[in-house]
């Protein structure tokens, strides 16, 4: 099936075929070129090319070097130092004006020539030979195999250059250049004469699209800050007098070459790279321009493109009365917990942070001022250095309250900066486990010590009988221990009595789809379990395993059926009393469950 962005790249090409402009002639070789040569490549920060027309074409990089000598320069020199010898500011000039900014006696930028020749110069090296090197195999690492120059275009252009030398020897005399100007003037058009083809300008664009990682051997050929300052000033001065023109129309950090190259850059999504010599009068590829202006239009691509308002970064917010743990709780707690569980909010966040979510995410947990917040950043793929500072700040502020917040986060999308020490945030690998904690936590705080003194008799099978039965029903129970993981019933087994936990914890566990073991409720002191099965035709379904040693008393099956025998009044009692725990647990779990569904 033919993919419609290649169809869609396709068709524009098909539709901005114009033969408007003249292919560059002061460099002789230049003149050579086939006006009617043309490629257009476009490569994702992932790394897929798309190409139409001729993208294996070689044609000398000219000017499109200026970026990425200018990035090198950064790299090698330090921003200060570059700084000291070229401005980031606009000339409205043509590339090779004979000019220098007049307040400060720098070249205005380094994407026009003069700026160029003089950032070639800031290059690692001890010589023009060394630094023009270091560009080869810088630029080689952005379009991620290695280059070479056509010797054509270099012998045909410093036979030539009379103005470029003149740029060079004014550059020396206002001591922007250091070394002998002939020197830098020979490594600077070599570095023009790099060979390219379109494919290998859209890698290279790609490089800094994806903040200065080559998409395809995944090297970081530029520090991510320094990618920021090379788009800027491709920016404003990529496209050089036609810059105001280029951002508005177009609006992407751009530049052009004399032998009919153009890249653009789309940060964060792709580089585009066209190929067409006839240039128009500023030295812009005529067709390139077009294409461009038109992909831009249809694609949306202009970086000032307000496409919505950024998605809240809050995919849902509720109180804890509607995501109760899937811990059984004594009536006691529970009769606590239907009291205070709104003071806990439960947050679920999702996709990128960036400020404005953020933003949004903080305004809301003031507004509800809970006691307790669950920050739930299972969903959350990035988190920006400011949004994290602003939820520090958030969690401070809730503790001078009192209050506190804390965080669910297995992919750890937001480190804790006070990790290790007192201060650090309570983290949880699951909501599950970040509830049950934020329910101890709301019963110790409102609800004082519900710790039951007699976990038998505060049983719901146990109250509700007369002194008779329970003696009786009591002195059936018999005592059980379970060290930590034993497995205490079966799933599938026969009914085997009702379990009251007096110390320690069980869980309920069920095989997930994937063959792994789920925890599907956890149970305490002053809950049973067991009784269930009495619904299920007696068949146990699911499997029960102590959570740490356990103590159980277990009215068995046995006794069950030996007190129902002897003595039909007190075996009626516990019935009675089986039924009403069983409909109760059942009913919670129910309605919890509908909640949820809701
Ligand atoms: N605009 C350009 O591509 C100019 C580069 C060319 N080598 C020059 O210095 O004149």
């Amino acid at each position: 099936m033919k993919n419609p962005v290649q169809q869609y790249l396709e068709e524009i090409v098909e539709a901005c075929a114009g033969t408007s402009g003249a292919v560059a002639d002061y460099i002789p070789e230049l003149a050579e070129a086939d006006p009617d040569r043309f490629a257009l490549c476009l490569a994702t920060v992932d790394g897929r090319v798309y190409t139409v027309g001729d993208a294996e074409a070689r044609f000398s990089i000219q000017s499109i070097s200026k970026p990425f000598t200018y990035a090198l320069a950064l790299q090698d020199s330090g921003k200060e130092a570059v700084a000291e010898k070229v401005g980031v500011e606009p000339s409205g000039d043509a590339f090779n004006e004979i000019s220098l900014a007049p307040d400060s006696g720098r070249p205005f930028n380094p994407m026009i020539n003069a700026g160029a020749i003089t950032t070639t110069s800031l290059l690692a090296g001890e010589d023009g030979d060394e630094r023009f090197a270091r560009a080869l195999e810088g630029f080689g690492r952005f379009a991620g195999r290695e280059l070479d120059v056509d010797e054509a275009i270099y012998d045909s252009e410093l036979s030539t250059a009379h103005r470029n030398r003149a740029i060079a020897h004014m550059l020396r005399e206002f001591s922007i250049l250091e070394g002998d100007p002939e020197d830098v003037l020979a490594q600077y058009v070599r570095q023009c004469s790099i060979s390219v083809d379109t494919q290998d300008l859209a890698l290279m664009a790609a490089t800094l699209a994806n903040g200065g990682v080559q998409p395809r051997t995944g090297e970081e050929v530029l520090d991510a800050q320094l990618v920021e300052h090379v788009l800027s000033v491709m920016t404003t001065c990529g496209m050089y007098d036609a810059a105001g023109d280029w951002v508005t129309a177009v609006g992407m950090p751009a530049k052009s070459g004399v032998s009919g190259g153009i890249i653009g850059v789309l940060p964060g999504q792709v580089g585009i790279a066209v190929f067409s010599p006839r240039l128009d009068s500023h030295g812009n590829s005529a067709r390139g321009v077009t294409l461009f202006e038109r992909m831009s239009h249809d694609m949306e691509l202009h970086i000032m493109h307000v496409s919505r308002g950024s998605r809240s970064a809050l995919r849902a917010s509720f109180p804890l009365s509607q995501a109760r743990s899937r811990r059984r709780r004594t009536t006691a707690e529970q009769e606590a917990l239907d009291r205070v569980s709104d003071r806990c909010r439960v947050y679920e966040l999702h996709g990128d942070l960036l400020f404005s979510g953020a933003e949004s995410v903080v305004r809301s947990i003031v507004d509800d001022d809970p006691e307790l917040a669950v920050l739930d950043f299972t969903h959350v793929n990035e988190i920006a250095t400011v949004s994290r500072q602003t939820l520090i700040a958030l969690r401070d502020r809730l503790r001078e309250c009192g209050a506190e917040a804390v965080v669910v986060d297995p992919g750890e999308v937001i480190p804790d900066p006070d990790a290790g020490t007192d201060r650090a945030t309570r983290r949880f690998p699951d909501v599950t486990s970040a509830l049950a904690w934020a329910e101890d936590e709301l019963i110790r705080r409102h609800c004082g010590d519900l710790t039951t003194s007699d976990p038998v008799g505060e049983h719901p099978l146990m109250s509700g009988l007369s002194d008779h039965a329970s003696e009786v029903v009591r002195a059936a129970l018999e005592s059980r221990e379970h060290a930590d993981g034993e497995i205490v019933l079966e799933a599938g087994g026969d009914f085997s009595g009702v379990h009251l936990i007096i110390d320690g914890r069980a869980v309920a566990c069920a095989e997930a789809p994937d063959g792994s073991r789920m925890n599907l409720v956890t149970m305490e002191p002053g809950t049973s379990f067991g009784e269930l099965a009495l619904g299920t035709e007696d068949v146990q379904e699911t499997e029960i395993r102590a959570d740490g040693d356990l103590s159980l008393l277990v009215l068995s099956a046995d006794s069950i059926e030996r007190i129902t025998e002897d003595d039909p009044a007190v075996g009626l009692e516990m019935w009675r009393a089986m039924a009403r725990d069983g409909y109760r647990v059942a009913d919670k779990a129910l309605r919890r469950g509908a909640t949820r569904l809701a």
